[in-house]
């Protein structure tokens, strides 16, 4: 069964459909990438199921019920977690508060889970330090140690590894394959490397629209795929 479904999503900006009657079905324990070059409708698109982004058009549907009206604070009460290339934690709390607020929302015990929490994503030294002195690289972990504090069924990774060093990006795909046991992951990711060693099936998104889906070693040879990118000058 899909854990996350969509039928025809669609975003209009004006007279730009950053996101084009889009089919997606995502199923449960998979590790999904969607990729595609700048521009082409990724970051929308995870908007519109996060419920940051109001679709022109079309359904989103999670473990079976249709949340195409649900805010984002209700989604994530159904299970669903995210981070965004824009850090969102709060600046002037610890590493160790922040992540303790995401165990608090859904009660869980705080004393336990947070120092587990930041050790997962490397960050269990840094629990004293103000989030807002950490690295961009090392603020986006510390939202994915928040993420994975709300047990999520869906984590949803908008760019995880941008900004970190090559020793980080192994200890995150390293992470991303522990992580897929308890959780669903839809991952937007331009590293290819990190997408060829986590991704079950990629998803290409081109001018809003599913451009190509499948295995990463058939996406590798999707002569349409390399044309996108070849395209626009992306990697
Ligand atoms: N709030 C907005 N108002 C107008 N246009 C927008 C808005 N948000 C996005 N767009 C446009 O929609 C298109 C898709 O943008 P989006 O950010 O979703 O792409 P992306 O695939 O995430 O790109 P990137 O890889 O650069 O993050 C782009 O042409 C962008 O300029």
């Amino acid at each position: 069964m899909s854990l996350l479904q969509t039928r025809g999503l669609t975003k209009a900006f004006g007279g730009l459909h950053a996101v084009q009657d889009v089919d997606f079905d995502l199923p449960e324990g998979e590790v999904r990438a969607l990729i595609g070059p700048n521009g082409a409708g990724k970051t929308t698109f995870v908007g519109m199921l996060c419920g940051r982004v109001a679709p022109t058009a079309g359904a989103v549907r999670f473990a079976g019920a249709d949340i195409s009206r649900l805010p984002a604070h209700r989604r994530i009460r159904e299970g669903m977690a995210y981070t965004f290339q824009i850090t969102s934690v709060f600046a002037r709390l610890s590493c160790r508060e922040n992540v303790a607020l995401a165990v608090r929302r859904r009660k869980g015990d705080a004393a336990r889970e947070v120092p587990a929490a930041l050790a997962r994503v490397g960050l269990g030294d840094r629990a004293d330090q103000l989030a807002g002195d950490l690295s961009y690289g090392h603020q986006r972990l510390l939202e994915i140690a928040m993420g994975l504090a709300q047990k999520p069924r869906l984590l949803i990774l908008d760019e995880p590894t941008q900004g970190l060093a090559d020793s980080e990006i192994e200890g995150f795909v390293a992470l991303v394959r522990e992580v897929r046991a308890e959780a669903t992951v839809l991952l937007i990711e331009h590293n290819m490397s990190v997408v060829m060693d986590t991704a079950d099936r990629i998803t290409v998104l081109n001018f809003g629209e599913v451009l190509a889906e499948g295995t990463p070693e058939e996406i590798h040879a999707d002569g349409r795929v390399q044309d996108a990118y070849l395209g626009t000058g992306d990697a």
